[in-house]
């Protein structure tokens, strides 16, 4: 290369006290994880003859649950697994949602079953997730692998928390004795999240919403785990110079244009020259979400030959 087809890079300006923050890149990350299960599965079907069954199931009509439905199909089909969907109306009762569990629990082609959340009001969920057969249970949201992850035995982890972490893995290797700090209480992330990072041997801090100054905490933390659902929750004092940020946020909003464009619980602009990494919304955990799905369905089926 001669110095004449050097293009010059316009300098960026970074304020004294900057960071460079690295964007993690949760597309890659998954598609990495996927290519490894897609191989998987074609072992799984050489040797034994098994093809790893998902069933989905989506009561009501949930524009957001039904974009990730059919993401979670399609996911499924493309590492060559099978994927059987059940959309059932609104109007379906508990016991009949109860009564199909029952069946798929039964059904030896299923190896994987999982009800997409929310679920309608009039049908509870807990109850729901406690039906399925813990060996299928493949957002490990039932008591005994919520028991089983937070006793770190093997058992099936919900898929948001166990991307979060082979996201951190992933970037930045052993998190023992790291500080991490994760603000919210859901069964779905933070909980799970809590207890996977406990398992790491990191120093583990749960802030929540009746937490009296989550941002005290917040910027004490090496690791920050955020899943509110609160846009904009996260300034840019709230991180620790050089952090890592995870946000799980995923909210809707309209743009002065009229558009809608997804924004996490972070506020983003703030978050770059402040944290060290940074996941983006979208392309940071989501897709993170669905490769560790495929995981935990090829697992399911794996541990179905002993
Ligand atoms: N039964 C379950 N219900 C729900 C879960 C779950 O793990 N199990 N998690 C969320 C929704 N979810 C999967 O179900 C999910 C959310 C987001 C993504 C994702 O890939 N997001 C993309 C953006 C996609 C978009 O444009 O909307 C991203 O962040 O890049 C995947 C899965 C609640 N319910
Ligand atoms: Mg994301």
């Amino acid at each position: 290369m001669t110095r004449s087809n050097i293009i010059p890079v316009p300098a960026i300006p970074m304020q004294a006290g900057q960071i460079q923050t690295r964007l993690i890149d949760g597309k890659a990350h998954a598609a990495r994880l996927t290519a490894e299960i897609e191989l998987e599965v074609a072992q799984l079907a050489e040797k034994h003859g098994i093809v790893p069954g998902l069933a989905v199931v989506l009561v009501g009509n949930n524009p957001a649950s039904e974009v990730y439905v059919r993401s979670k199909i399609a996911h499924t089909e493309q590492v060559g697994m099978r994927s059987i969907a059940h959309i059932l109306p609104g109007s379906t009762t508990q016991q009949e949602l109860l009564s199909l569990v029952a069946d798929l629990n039964a059904d030896p082609t299923i190896h994987g079953v999982l009800v997409q959340l929310p679920l309608p009001r009039g049908i509870d969920a807990a109850l729901i997730t406690s039906a399925i057969d813990p060996a299928k249970d493949v957002d490990g949201l039932g008591p005994m692998n919520v028991g089983l992850t937070t006793l770190g035995l093997p058992g099936l982890v919900p898929c948001t928390p166990l991307g979060c972490l082979l996201l951190l893995r992933g970037e930045l290797g052993s998190l023992k004795g790291l500080h991490a700090v994760v603000v919210g209480k859901s069964n779905l992330v933070g909980r799970p999240m809590a207890q996977l990072l406990l398992q790491e041997e990191c120093t583990v801090t749960v802030c929540h919403v009746a937490t009296a100054d989550v941002g005290a905490l917040a910027c004490l933390a090496d690791i920050l785990v955020v899943a509110t659902g609160h846009k904009g929750l996260v300034r840019r004092e709230w991180i620790k110079p050089g952090a890592t940020v995870i946000d799980v946020g995923i909210n809707r909003v309209t743009t002065p244009e009229g558009r809608t464009r997804l924004v996490g619980d972070v506020v983003f602009d703030e978050a770059m020259g402040r944290a060290g990494r940074l996941t983006p919304v979208p392309g940071g955990v989501g897709p993170m979400t669905i490769a560790c799905l495929l995981r935990n369905t090829l697992t399911a089926a794996q541990r179905s030959l002993r």
